[in-house]
């Protein structure tokens, strides 16, 4: 049995007067302790899918199951780390504070959940970090105080959306080789959502084309690259760029194929 289902979802958002059918049909699983990515063109609902899949947002139909079980609201084995860290930490808290927050919904005691806190933040290298707020720190920081946060949850699914599309290209590297760390070293299972191709390769063992909107998945494509990779040696190895060739084509085909049938247009206006 797979760890996490996506069974057939589908989501239309209903307002005054027009009808978005943002995801049409979705159906991908994830076994424990993989790491995918999802990727598709600009505004398919990538975003959409993952509150779907987090429970922060109802689907219209079809489900989400984590170990067999239907989610209805967001479940206690999950933690998302969203892209804007500015907005999801507060600044007004310690950073220390800020990682300890939703630990208070696990009822520890306060010897365990100092180890939490301590050993999230070391992993994510800001053990010297503790006492400062937010804004005292750069993007690439906060960032990984936001990584520290869902760590420390010690979840059995990580949902992060474009985690790092905020953020430099050298630290976006380095965050991106950290994401990889954590998930060998902590065993989760990570649905990583991104709209950069060449993250979806580097990052993932598997990694999921979407379709434009209304969407379906386009592809499930095995990223046979080795195990430990580098952004020097995989990111020029020969394999790496088939790969980024073959997400980058499915893309613009995805493009060029929006809306082909009038009546399955994305954005529908009611009479
Ligand atoms: N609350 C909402 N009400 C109505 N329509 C919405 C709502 N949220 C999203 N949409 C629509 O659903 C579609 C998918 O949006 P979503 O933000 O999930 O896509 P995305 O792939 O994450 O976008 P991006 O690539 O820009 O990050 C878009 O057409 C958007 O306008």
């Amino acid at each position: 049995m797979s760890l996490l289902d996506i069974r057939s979802l589908n989501k239309t958002y209903a307002g005054r007067g027009r009808t978005v059918e943002a995801l049409r049909d979705i159906t991908f699983s994830l076994d424990a302790g993989e790491l995918v990515c999802l990727v598709g063109p600009s505004g398919c609902g990538k975003t959409t899918l993952l509150k779907c899949v987090s429970g922060l947002l109802d689907p219209t139909g079809g489900e989400v199951r984590l170990k067999g079980r239907p989610i209805s609201g967001p479940p206690p084995g999950m933690a998302v780390v969203f892209q804007e860290y500015g907005r999801s930490l507060f600044a007004w808290m310690t950073v220390r504070q800020n990682v300890a927050l939703p630990l208070r919904r696990k009822k520890l005691g306060k010897a365990r959940q100092t180890e939490l806190v301590e050993r999230a933040l070391d992993v994510v290298g800001l053990g010297d970090t503790h006492d400062a707020y937010p804004w005292q720190l750069s993007g690439g920081m906060q960032q990984r105080v936001a990584i520290a946060r869902a760590v420390a949850y010690e979840p059995e699914v990580l949902l992060m959306d474009e985690p790092f599309a905020a953020v430099d290209a050298q630290t976006r590297a380095d965050l991106e080789d950290l994401v990889r760390r954590l998930w060998r070293d902590l065993g989760v299972t990570v649905l990583f959502v991104t709209h950069d191709i060449d993250e979806a390769v580097y990052l993932g063992q598997r990694t999921i084309v979407l379709s434009s909107s209304p969407t379906v998945v386009r592809e499930d494509l095995r990223i046979d690259l080795p195990d430990a990779r580098d952004q020097l040696h995989t990111r020029s190895a020969p394999r790496f760029a088939e790969l980024r060739a073959r997400v980058y084509e499915q893309i613009q085909r995805a493009k060029r194929e929006r809306h082909p049938d009038p009546g399955a247009e994305a954005v529908t206006t009611r009479p």
